[in-house]
């Protein structure tokens, strides 16, 4: 390691860096270089003999993995150290080991979907009644208990309803899994765990084998992953790592603050470095930060302090609609943009939920800004793309029931619900997975000649495909979709749709082209899809692409950008509706905020609207109480006056289903309504500005080739061809701005004829 490596360090960080043996903690807020020690530390450790195999570096996102190994390979290039995700990690050591858990190595891993539809399945098999709860909530007890480490033999329900269903329901599941030789994604860390708890020869080799291992955001560890790493660290307890338990956010998946709480106590010899120099943000930021934090009551304060210029003043901005506040911040993004001042890159949009995207999307398409939405999996959720992978899933693990389930009858091959039923009867009375027992569809009984006949076409189609298995992952799927006749179902139809859904084939072909290209020598079926399976939400993001970054804020953890806006910032939005009642779960909310807001280099903005149109309503909001708990006279406070305003003041109490604080405005004074209203029931009819229903939808057959039509969103634009007929009319619309061509099911859109008025 060069010795201007060690001196872009501060006293403290080089401290951390050119520690070698023993426990080390280090504790710091953000931006005070946790990451940088962690890089920096891994180059220091290869100049010092260890050798690249002996290290393993963890973090929770694909994306933070990928930024620790472009930053490692800045400092000592090629070396081939393990840097992932606690998952990829559990993923690959049980591939290893599997059979120690009753598993093959080619065990599928289930995603939260195809969890849930196992579960809903077991459910439906077992004798009990779902009255007071859904099944989203017994996979959220289910996978609760697992973070906990409670075994299906273990667990006990207790009095309540859920509990006693969850009991009985849970070993069944668990048994399923082990059937179809799967895992969902909090077995990876649970085997993982069990596998070093059972196994002490196994656990004393793999902490020789890892001897040094790394943690970044260790305040986010959850019991599994606090075993995992403690077990790994026995005879060679060389475990660092790095954490700010101000910005630990996720409680609600079972994270445990105790775990970087007690580390001192759990490791006696640690060695403890404190940062306190952030190098990110300007004063200005770091004090918002700093005031909002304060009011968290379970915490130890930190001192930060930064040598950064002071910078701009934080603005809070209140904007009357939803529709505004994202059409102003795609406007100035794009003025600046324009002037040269920044790039797209350097903009950072943050909500609370992702819900809240699209009307920020609609706004940058408006303006022209290039912009990408950080939320990975969305992709490999759909449909077609799921369907399609439950091919190749099913050929890697061919006891997989639930990628069977999935594509037995896709395309429909006449294998109906009743056909199926009887195979599953089958196959639990005979031990054997579902494909098993459709290879004996001849001797099932009860079942009808031309029900045999389709599942045996459909097990000659699996053995067809499964010759391929070895070849390169692009010509495996290219030939299940030409075997299969899977894309003829969506070429039929001249629905807009299917021919979305084509293109989104057309990406995963591509991605897998990819894989291939990136793989040449050691790519498999087996490893392409578990990369698939375990992308997570921040893996599409890239920061080398210019584009604005629209993100979660529990996404935006570790990354850092000039100018972050963070948006919606309204009661019940954040903090979320679901911490009202529960102090611990508000300060959770309070620190997801910190986080957002210490994601910032230059300029911060926070904002939220008077109205917002949410779950297809429009609400007058009430502004988080986070805001109230900010230093306002260092801030820039404005209050927008839009057109979308009404031309006389509104008056709260006349939507009494919103319960009115003493805070619901920014302070701002607000006169009382004219008493001439009187029958005005919701802020939609007032404003009028509602989508979709408060407007008379035009006829289909008015529409008519060559027409010049206009859009709320898009605005003018020109019919350039018309197809279907009732309900499925469609119109292909070129727009005059830089909206595009787009296609419109002309019984739901909001599509007008130009010259027709608006009411
Ligand atoms: N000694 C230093 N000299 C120059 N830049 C530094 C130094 N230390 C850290 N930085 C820079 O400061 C920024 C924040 O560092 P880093 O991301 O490692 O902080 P962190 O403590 O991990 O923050 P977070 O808690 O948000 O994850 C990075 O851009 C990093 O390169
Ligand atoms: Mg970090």
């Amino acid at each position: 390691m060069t010795a201007d490596l060690l001196q872009s360090l501060t006293d403290p960080q080089r401290e951390a860096v050119l520690h070698v043996d023993g426990p080390l903690l280090v504790l710091a807020g953000p931006g005070s270089g946790k990451t940088r020690v962690i890089t920096h530390r891994i180059a220091h450790l290869l100049s010092q003999g260890v050798r690249p195999t002996q290290i393993a570096a963890l973090t929770f996102t694909n994306k933070a993995a990928d930024e620790m190994r472009s930053r490692l390979d800045r400092l000592a290039p090629g070396e081939n150290v393990w840097i992932g995700t606690f998952h990829r990690f559990c993923a690959r050591l049980l591939r290893q080991y599997a059979e120690y858990r009753g598993l093959q190595p080619n065990y599928t891993i289930y995603d939260t979907s195809d969890s849930l539809s196992l579960l809903k399945r077991t459910i439906r098999e077992t004798d009990v009644q779902l009255t007071h709860a859904t099944p989203e909530q017994v996979a959220s007890a289910i996978s609760w208990a697992k973070n906990h480490l409670i075994e299906a033999d273990r667990y006990v329900g207790g009095v309540n309803a859920t509990g006693s269903i969850v009991e009985r329901v849970y070993p069944k599941y668990q048994a399923a899994l082990q059937q179809a030789n799967a895992v969902d994604f909090d077995d990876l860390l649970m085997h993982v765990t069990l596998l070093l708890k059972e196994n002490e020869e196994l656990r004393a080799s793999l902490d020789e084998r890892f001897r040094y291992i790394l943690v970044d955001e260790y305040q986010d560890t959850n019991l599994p992953q606090y075993a995992i790493v403690r077990a790994m660290s026995i005879q060679y307890p060389n475990l660092g790592v790095t954490g700010d338990p101000d910005q630990s956010i996720y409680g609600w998946r079972g994270a445990n603050l105790k775990n970087i709480l007690e580390f001192e106590s759990d490791f006696p010899a640690v060695k403890v470095v404190r940062l306190e120099q952030n190098y990110r943000s300007t004063p200005n930021i770091l004090s918002v930060a700093d005031a909002l934090i304060a009011n968290n009551k379970q915490r130890k304060k930190k001192s930060l302090f930064t040598d950064n210029p002071a910078g701009k003043a934080v603005r809070m901005i209140q904007y009357s609609t939803h529709k505004e506040e994202a059409q102003a911040i795609a406007a100035r993004i794009s003025a600046q943009v324009a002037q040269g001042k920044r790039r797209p890159r350097d903009y950072a949009i943050f909500y609370r939920i992702n819900a809240l995207s699209r009307t920020f999307e609609d706004a940058m398409r408006q303006q022209g800004v290039p912009y990408m939405i950080v939320s990975g999996v969305e992709f490999y959720h759909r449909k077609e793309i799921k369907d399609l992978l439950a091919y190749a899933l099913l050929m890697n693990n061919p006891r997989d029931d639930v990628a069977f389930e999935r594509i037995v009858n896709v395309p429909k091959r006449a294998i109906g619900k009743a056909t199926l039923l009887k195979v599953r009867l089958h196959a639990a009375t005979e031990g054997l997975s579902m494909l098993e027992a459709a290879r004996e569809a001849g001797m099932i009984d009860g079942l009808g000649n031309r029900a045999a006949v389709a599942l045996a076409k459909f097990v000659a189609l699996f053995d067809r495909l499964s010759t391929k298995i070895n070849d390169p992952v692009e010509e495996i799927l290219g030939f299940v979709l030409s075997e299969s006749e899977f894309k003829r179902q969506y070429e039929a139809t001249d629905d807009v749709e299917d021919q979305t859904r084509l293109e989104n084939i057309e990406e995963l072909l591509s991605s897998a082209r990819e894989y291939d290209t990136e793989h040449p020598h050691d790519g498999t079926l087996e490893h392409y899809l578990e990369e698939k399976t375990l992308v997570n939400e921040t893996d599409d993001f890239d920061a080398e692409m210019d584009r604005v970054t629209l993100m979660t804020l529990h996404a935006a953890k570790g990354l850092e950008f000039p100018v972050v806006h963070i948006v919606a910032l309204e009661q019940g939005l954040l903090p979320h509706e679901r911490s009202r009642e529960n102090p611990e779960q508000l300060e959770e909310e309070r620190r997801l905020l910190f986080v957002g807001i210490t994601r910032a280099e230059e300029e911060l903005d926070l904002s939220m609207a008077r109205y917002r149109d949410f779950r297809g309503k429009r609400n007058m909001t009430i502004p988080s109480p986070f805001l109230m708990e900010l230093p306002r006279d260092e801030m820039e406070v404005t209050e927008e006056q839009t057109a979308f305003a009404p031309d006389f003041p509104l008056d709260e109490s006349f939507f009494p289903e919103f319960p009115i604080s003493g805070q619901r405005s920014l302070d701002l004074p607000r006169p009382a309504l004219p008493s001439a209203v009187t029958n005005i029931r919701t802020a939609a009819d007032l404003l009028g500005e509602r989508e979709g229903d408060a407007q008379p939808r035009v006829e289909p057959n008015a529409f008519v080739q060559g027409m010049v039509v206009t859009h709320d969103e898009y605005g003018l634009g020109k019919i350039i061809a018309l197809s279907g007929e009732g309900a499925k009319r469609t119109a292909t619309v070129r727009f005059a701005s830089g909206a595009g061509e787009k296609k419109f099911r002309l019984a739901y859109s909001p599509l007008r004829p130009a010259n027709s008025s608006r009411s």
